[in-house]
């Protein structure tokens, strides 16, 4: 027998499709207003959108590609440029000729010369000639040195060479991303949502029947055991969706693949895996559009090159090395059509999802999670808010030893298009694959480097993505990117934050309290069990700060620790944490994973003492530190 919950969830997953439609349904309207193309068009789009995202089909990710199209070249070269200085796909070994994107539509006002590519004369791609304004000086000098360094030895971007260090943008382009194109109506992208819904339900009841034919799988997970809707086809079907929407949803999915098993339970850990390998890349015809809305149709005109198979897809938007017509090097951000404008419903989504499915632990104040991630997404999509991010952490980190922002083109930039110099250099969780010194140094660097941006610079980039960090071996530098979450924090509060760490590093329980009160992550009301809770998280944190000498995040493994007091926590909260604590935890959890993933020995508490040392709080007032800390 199918149990009668599984029915009542295929039967709210088809209501939710019913409901969906008919509330948002541009067909119905078309339909009422006698539009009978209207209807019709709207019709084949959800059809289309519900077949592509029930269906469930597992992915080969990284072990066995889909086979590829037939070959094709994806860069397009655009005329104008100086004798000699065009580039030819041979110089690009990365790129010859598999691309698995397909046919173009392109800016049909720029004409087109070269790479052989019958998909850019088809594009009508094309020269708008000799031009190259508002090149500064810093711009010129980034540009010689790429030139230079690529003469020297053919890696791309700052930070230059080493056989070793795989060039981010030929690594990504191993892996064959999907082409589909991105639901970019709110009618289309709700209907999804509950396309997936109703497909989740169809794959609780099969798993139920299966169960009832051959048995429980065996697994491990006892949550994927009890509950028939937790399957790794229903997981697959829910990672597959999420590639295919991008937007929020993709980025919640990417920010629970990150969490570990005992928050988020171990079928859908996996499948959100492929999730945060990157989304399903659009089409060019929607590619095309975005760049001419936003930048004008004589886009081409500034670049010698473009590539139309993107290095990343990411939640938001997909990423393109481009070549400026003086020779710099860039990666090309652009937006998804329609996820800026469909935050608020897609997240409400994907919550009436996770209600569905009881996913989420009751008593993680989810709906302030949400408002938060609401505002951080908003603020994500405004690439122009990014822009100036990044220049912020430019200025901020000129002088920093082992670290660099790349350049902003803002000629080439605007709310939804961001350019910016391409770096090279491997992410955190490849670092992890080099020798021990490596991993400590990066390990210190990334710590180092968020001890400043919290209480020197009180601005942080809250986003600890491994991919954000790109690390490049032969010059030692880490390559910093994706600036679009980023805040300031106020001084008072930083303040007590620091007081905070100091307490949590020298297990002082009445500094702890005192300072959580101050901060509002207790009200001062909470029972014992919570404060001792509490109390307890905030030290087994504070422990890598605790001793003297090198801390070894590899043989003091804390995850788990705090997941079980996290538990705890979850039950006798009385208020959520300030709204500051989301993201600069994500960013501080983030720190810490960063450096277990690395194993490696950093000496966390003289970082802490040095910045603490330096540090001055509002008023003056001098702090010292108790006994135990020095
Ligand atoms: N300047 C750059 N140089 C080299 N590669 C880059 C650059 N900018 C972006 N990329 C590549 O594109 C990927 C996605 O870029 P980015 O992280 O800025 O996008 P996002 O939409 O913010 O992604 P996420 O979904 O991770 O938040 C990066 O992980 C990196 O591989």
């Amino acid at each position: 027998m199918v149990p009668f919950h599984d029915l009542r969830r295929l039967a709210s997953g088809v209501a939710l499709v019913a409901l969906e439609a008919a509330k948002r349904s541009r067909a119905v309207e078309a339909a009422r207003s006698g539009d009978v193309a209207g209807t019709l068009t709207s019709a084949v789009l959800a059809a289309t959108d519900l077949a592509g995202l029930t269906k469930g089909t597992i992915r080969e990710v990284s072990a066995a590609p889909a086979p590829a199209p037939a070959p094709r070249d994806s860069v397009v070269y655009f005329s104008g440029d100086a004798p000699g200085a065009k580039p030819s796909p041979a110089t690009r070994p990365d790129l010859a000729g598999d691309s698995p994107i397909s046919e173009a539509s392109a800016a049909p006002e720029v004409e087109a010369s070269v790479s052989g590519s019958e998909d850019a004369k088809d594009a009508g791609f094309g020269g708008e000639l000799g031009h190259s304004r508002g090149v500064d000086e810093e711009r010129d000098h980034v540009a010689e040195d790429n030139a230079r360094e690529r003469n020297n030895d053919g890696a791309s971007g700052h930070g230059g060479e080493s056989s070793r260090v795989g060039v981010v943008a030929a690594e990504k382009k191993r892996r064959r991303l999907r082409e589909r194109r991105v639901p970019s109506t709110p009618f289309s992208r709700a209907l999804g949502f509950a396309g997936l819904g109703a497909g989740l339900a169809w794959g609780t009841i099969q798993e139920s029947a299966k169960r009832i034919m051959y048995g429980m799988p065996k697994t491990d997970d006892k949550r994927s055991t009890v509950s028939p809707f937790l399957s790794d086809q229903n997981a697959e079907r829910l990672a597959l969706a999420l590639c295919r929407m991008r937007g929020a949803a993709l980025k919640l999915g990417q920010m629970l693949s990150i969490q570990d098993e005992s928050l988020v339970p171990a079928p859908v850990l996996a499948a959100l895996d492929i999730v945060r390998q990157g989304a399903d890349v659009m089409p060019r015809s929607q590619l095309n559009a975005v760049l001419d809305a936003e930048l004008g149709p004589g886009w081409t005109s500034k670049l010698r090159s473009f590539d139309y198979e993107p290095l990343a897809a990411a939640s938001i938007g997909q990423v393109h090395h481009a070549v400026m017509k003086d020779g710099l090097e860039v990666a090309m951000k652009i937006q998804y059509p329609g996820v800026a404008d469909s935050i608020e419903s897609d997240i409400e989504n994907v919550k009436l999802l996770l209600n569905y499915t009881n996913l989420i632990p009751k008593g993680l104040f989810l709906d302030r999670a949400i408002k938060v991630a609401k505002e951080e997404l908003s603020r994500e999509c405004d690439y122009l808010l990014e822009a100036r991010n990044q220049k912020r952490f430019r200025e901020l980190l000129s002088d920093s030893e082992g670290f660099y922002v790349p350049l902003v083109i803002d000629e080439m930039s605007s709310r939804k298009v961001l350019t910016t110099e391409l770096v090279s250099g491997i992410p955190i969780d490849k670092v992890a694959l080099l020798d021990q010194e490596t991993r400590n140094f990066v390990g210190r660097k990334l710590l180092e480097l968020t001890l400043k941006e919290l209480f020197v610079f009180r601005f942080m980039q809250t986003d600890p993505n491994w991919s954000n960090f790109l690390y490049d071996e032969a010059s030692k530098i880490i390559n910093l990117i994706d600036f679009g979450a980023a805040c300031d924090f106020p001084r008072s509060f930083v303040d007590d934050y620091l007081r905070m760490v100091v307490a949590c590093a020298n297990s002082d329980r009445d500094g702890i309290i005192e300072m959580s009160r101050r901060l509002g992550f207790i009200t001062g009301q909470e029972s014992e069990v919570m404060l001792d809770a509490h109390v307890q998280a905030a030290i087994i944190v504070g422990l890598p700060f605790s001793k003297p000498g090198g801390y070894d995040f590899c043989a003091n493994n804390i995850t788990p620790s705090i997941s079980n007091l996290g538990a705890t926590m979850l039950k006798h909260r009385l208020t959520p944490p300030p709204d500051e604590a989301y993201s600069l935890h994500r960013k501080l959890s983030g720190a810490f994973l960063a450096c277990i993933k690395l194993r490696a020995v950093v000496p966390c508490r003289e970082l802490l003492l040095h910045v603490h040392r330096e540090y001055k709080f509002s008023g003056d007032q001098t702090e010292v530190l108790s006994t135990a800390a020095s």
